[in-house]
């Protein structure tokens, strides 16, 4: 899988972006990367696909150097796809079908196959009403899905989501946690960025905190929320059932539902 070592990234500005960061993949199975504005999560993620070189430090992807030719690339491409946070940075055909295509037409798929594959992502999407339209006529929220469904389309080994619930509405980021989940259940690893304490509590059994480019905490991510202090001083949130467990001396609890039914229980047996 993907593994990083002591990677350093510099902008041209000098600008150190990434300062000694190593991380694992195969530590989780739904992988976090959090971290305040500007602490390194998007030029992690354009490392990992090789859309920058690292400035120090290499990237192994099942266990040999990443190296930046065209037909390594080609290759790794088709096995670990991204899910950038602006939709119309993916987006670049007219019509949704045609877009989910994309990439496996440029790997040279046979076209039957290309249909089978696509209307998969598309039913998986919930995008089969609208795969005939133009996609600059989609709202937000479904040009995020065709950007993921392009990805799906695909079939990768590994799938990094750079915000992918950013921007949506409750119902909508419902779905990319079935689809998340949908992911875990078949063996893709994902690996996803957001600002969302909750939603990476949820969803995510591995997470690395990020602090100004650096590697500052790692672990389940029940451990990781407990360290208050060091979340809080890296400008992020503590997920709400955190905070319920600190404040009102109940378990940790991963999921909503448990804590519902934990309270059930406990106000049962005390009337
Ligand atoms: N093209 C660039 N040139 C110079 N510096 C940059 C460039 N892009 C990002 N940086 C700097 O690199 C650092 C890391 O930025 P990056 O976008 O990776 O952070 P991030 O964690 O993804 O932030 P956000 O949560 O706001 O998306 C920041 O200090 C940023 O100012």
């Amino acid at each position: 899988m993907i593994e990083i070592k002591e990677l350093y990234y510099n902008y041209t500005d000098g600008s150190q972006a990434l300062n000694n960061i190593s991380l694992d993949l195969k530590k989780g199975r739904v992988i976090g990367i959090i971290g305040a504005n500007g602490a390194g999560k998007s030029t992690l993620f354009m490392n990992i696909m090789g859309i920058l070189r690292p400035s120090q430090g290499k990237i192994y992807y099942k266990q040999d150097p990443m190296t930046y030719g065209k037909s390594f690339l080609n290759n790794y491409r088709q096995q670990v796809g991204v899910v950038f946070q602006d939709p119309d940075k993916q987006i670049f055909f007219s019509n949704v079908f045609d877009d989910v295509a994309f990439a496996l037409r440029n790997a040279g798929l046979d076209e039957i196959l290309v249909n089978e594959r696509v209307e998969e992502a598309l039913r998986v999407m919930e995008l089969l009403e609208v795969q005939k339209k133009p996609v600059h006529l989609l709202s937000y929220g479904q040009k995020k899905r065709v950007a993921i469904a392009g990805v799906l389309a695909m079939d990768p080994e590994v799938i990094l989501m750079d915000e992918p619930s950013a921007g949506l509405d409750p119902a909508m980021k419902e779905g990319i946690v079935e689809i998340i989940r949908f992911l875990q259940n078949k063996g893709t690893k994902v690996v996803v960025s957001s600002h969302d304490m909750d939603f990476i509590y949820r969803i995510t059994d591995y997470v690395y905190v990020l602090h100004q480019g650096r590697n500052r905490l790692e672990g389940s991510p029940e451990k990781v929320f407990l360290e208050e202090e060091i979340i809080r001083d890296c400008g992020l949130e503590i997920p709400w059932l955190i905070k319920v467990h600190r404040h009102m001396q109940v378990p940790v609890f991963k999921e909503e539902s448990d804590l519902y039914h934990y309270w059930g229980e406990k106000s049962w047996k005390s009337s």
